[in-house]
């Protein structure tokens, strides 16, 4: 085994039981065939429209999937199977999370003494509070009393808490100011630097881009590439997929230019590429089963790229 590897996530996918009618059950799957690995010392980005499975892969990493979800595949912490018992002794500890949603949050809680936890020291907390400008006499409010920027501000103090060696990170800087997000982001950046390892799900991709080693693109419930950070520069020719080129090419400082269609609800996807309806580069072939490979330092899951 690779002995920096930290998260090695392998084949997964996830699909959701659900009524279709009063009796017919269907199965949606909604994540496949996914793999993505972190290792010590990287931010890996994980990027894509709304949708696209991103948070389904932070909550089956977590162990947060709904009772209706069905996992297959492999995830592994430093080697190890990752199963219930070995969560319990890592999360919240070797493994943190800030969720995308607020309400993660316990109501009625203060949330100081939420922060601390169990393991942690309140001098530890009210440093960390201290980081992210968090007022002293926030210690004492409920999560209700908190603003959107507060509470997500409050939830990143939370993840680093411990010194995690993996921060699973959805979306920490929604509400954020532009400072505070770019702190937010240099810290987990720092975090790498000593060693941990990092997978950040960010819209905020312009801010992603300071900060990570690698951005995996997801598309309709699976990575459709994984490139070196440096490839989605400079307007993204260097890119593989012509999904990635089409999402950096929408951006402000490029041509912002967006491309026609809308990408198709991940649980309906059938064989073959998800991309193709809406490629200018789509032939028969793409029809088929398309495997991720890789390509120029990175990985595509196109038959068409070069
Ligand atoms: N509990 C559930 N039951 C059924 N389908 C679900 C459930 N949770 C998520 N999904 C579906 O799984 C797909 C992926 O959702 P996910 O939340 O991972 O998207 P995302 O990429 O995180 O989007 P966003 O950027 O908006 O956070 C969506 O189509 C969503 O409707
Ligand atoms: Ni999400």
């Amino acid at each position: 085994m690779n002995e920096k590897n930290i998260l090695k996530v392998d084949n997964l996918s996830v699909s959701f039981s659900m009524y279709k009618g009063f009796f017919k059950k269907e199965n949606l799957e909604v994540v496949h065939s996914l793999s993505l690995e972190v290792n010590s010392g990287e931010v890996v980005a994980v990027v894509g429209s709304s949708g696209s499975g991103k948070s389904i892969l932070a909550h089956a990493v977590m162990g947060l999937l709904p009772k209706n979800a069905h996992m297959s595949g492999n995830i592994t912490y430093r080697g190890e199977k990752l199963d219930e018992i070995k969560r319990s002794e890592l999360l919240g500890r070797k493994i943190s999370f800030v969720p995308q949603s607020v309400d993660y949050l316990d109501p009625v809680m203060k949330v100081g003494k939420q922060v601390q936890g169990v393991y942690s020291t309140k001098k530890r907390q009210e440093d960390l509070f201290g980081k992210y400008h968090l007022d002293k006499n926030v210690e004492e409010m409920y999560p209700f009393q908190l603003s959107g920027g507060m509470a997500r501000r409050v939830l990143v103090s939370s993840a680093m808490m411990e010194s995690p060696e993996l921060i699973i990170a959805d979306e920490p800087t929604p509400g954020l100011s532009v400072e505070m997000a770019m702190e937010t982001l240099n810290h987990f950046r720092e975090m790498a630097d000593n060693g941990a390892g990092v997978l950040l799900i960010t819209h905020d991709i312009d801010l992603a881009l300071n900060v990570a080693d690698k951005i995996a693109v997801f598309y309709a419930g699976t990575i459709i590439e994984i490139a070196d950070t440096r490839d989605f520069i400079n307007g993204g020719i260097e890119l593989r997929h012509p999904y990635s080129r089409a999402f950096i090419s929408a951006l402000p400082q490029n041509e912002f230019r967006a491309i026609e269609g809308v990408q198709p609800y991940a649980g309906i996807v059938k064989d073959g590429c998800s991309f193709a309806n809406r490629c200018p580069k789509a032939t028969d072939k793409c029809c088929g089963e398309i495997p991720i490979r890789s390509l120029r330092s990175g990985k595509v899951r196109c038959i068409n790229a070069t």
